[in-house]
């Protein structure tokens, strides 16, 4: 039986991983179960910097971005000397099970954990949505709206100045943030991992739809693909036409969660307690739908999240230019 759950988040912070915590939290307390946050992630469990959570502990963070237990990348929990050592704070602390909110890094540490014995369950958290496993990844929804009003607003100073503008987001090596940002924001020409990018095509557009009387032009760049400065540089000097480019950074990864965002934590955060006590471990949570599911670290990790990107790009295509 479990009588102590340990809380961490992991990886790059995301909006909505604090109203998970006070879910698991709640949900754990509600069941007479106690709860540890562990600070910083791995790194914090390494260094055994644990905290016990209560009720009140958690109160007025479900506002809150980022995360108020702190994360790290902390690479030397690949090697297995040094989550021994973690596990061994585990145990001095009677921490029986463990709840990781996280993103595709944070599963691959759970598993090797669930395969040393420890009862583990993830909660995927990235404003990347490149997850398997869920549709959507909390934070997700918080960093496109970020994206959304900020492409509004580089909207009005690049219809003023009849200008190209790129705006580079985030997503690693996914392009969801880019394609979604992308359409809510209203852009002429998206670029995205999963199609191929073609600078010819993206200047003979821009060139003509130019010709024909278009005045300005957004364009969402996902990170890791080309230079957003070059590409700018690139396209003025071949089509003659002003072109300025803005890398929105790390701005999109903060501000209070969206209702979705929220929602789908306090969710998800419960589900992964009621598995616990369900004797479930070794998976991680997410949304089918509107379906809460539950999928194996194994699975999770070693295959590719379904996307939607190109159905995205194809819709673009035919709304935007
Ligand atoms: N192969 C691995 N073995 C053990 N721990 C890992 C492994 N890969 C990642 N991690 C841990 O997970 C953390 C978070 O992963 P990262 O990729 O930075 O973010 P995210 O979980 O958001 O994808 C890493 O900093 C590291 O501590
Ligand atoms: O915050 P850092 O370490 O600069 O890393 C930036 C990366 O983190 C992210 O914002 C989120 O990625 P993770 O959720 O995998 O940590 C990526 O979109 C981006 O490439
Ligand atoms: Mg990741």
């Amino acid at each position: 039986m479990i009588k102590r759950i340990g809380v961490l988040t992991s990886g790059g912070d995301a909006p909505g991983m604090n109203a998970a915590v006070r879910s698991v939290v709640r949900a754990a307390i509600n069941e007479g179960i106690s709860v540890s946050g562990i600070r910083d992630g791995f790194l914090g469990m390494h260094q055994d910097r644990i905290i016990d959570l209560d009720r009140a502990g958690v109160n007025d963070i479900i506002t809150r971005g980022g995360t108020f237990l702190g994360t790290a990348r902390f690479t030397a929990f690949k090697e297995e000397s040094v989550r021994r050592e973690a596990i061994e704070n585990l145990k001095k602390r009677n921490i029986d099970a463990l709840v990781l909110i996280g993103g595709d890094g944070t599963y691959t540490g759970a598993l090797r954990l669930h395969e040393m014995g420890v009862r583990c369950i993830g909660i995927p958290a990235t404003i990347d949505n490149d997850v398997h496993g869920t549709g959507f990844s909390i934070g997700f929804d918080t960093a496109v709206n970020n994206i959304m009003q900020n492409m509004d607003r580089l909207r009005d100073t690049s219809s003023s100045h009849h200008r190209v503008t790129i705006m580079e987001v985030m997503g690693r090596h996914c392009g969801d943030l880019a394609v979604v940002g992308g359409i809510a924001g209203g852009a002429d020409y998206i670029i995205a991992p999963e199609e191929p990018f073609v600078k010819e095509d993206l200047f003979s557009k821009i060139a003509q739809a130019f010709a024909s009387g278009k005045r300005h032009a957004l364009i969402c760049l996902c990170e890791n693909i080309v230079n957003a400065d070059a590409l700018a540089s690139e396209l003025e000097a071949t089509t003659g036409i002003e072109c300025r480019a803005t890398v929105l950074g790390h701005i999109q990864r903060g501000g209070s969660p969206t209702a979705y965002d929220r929602v789908l934590a306090s969710r998800l955060g419960d589900y992964a307690v009621r598995l616990l006590i369900d004797g479930v471990y070794g998976k991680c949570v997410g949304i089918d739908g509107t379906t809460l599911i539950a999928t194996d670290f194994e699975e999770a990790i070693n295959n590719p999240k379904h996307s939607h990107v190109n159905e995205y790009i194809s819709l673009s295509n035919k709304i935007s230019l």
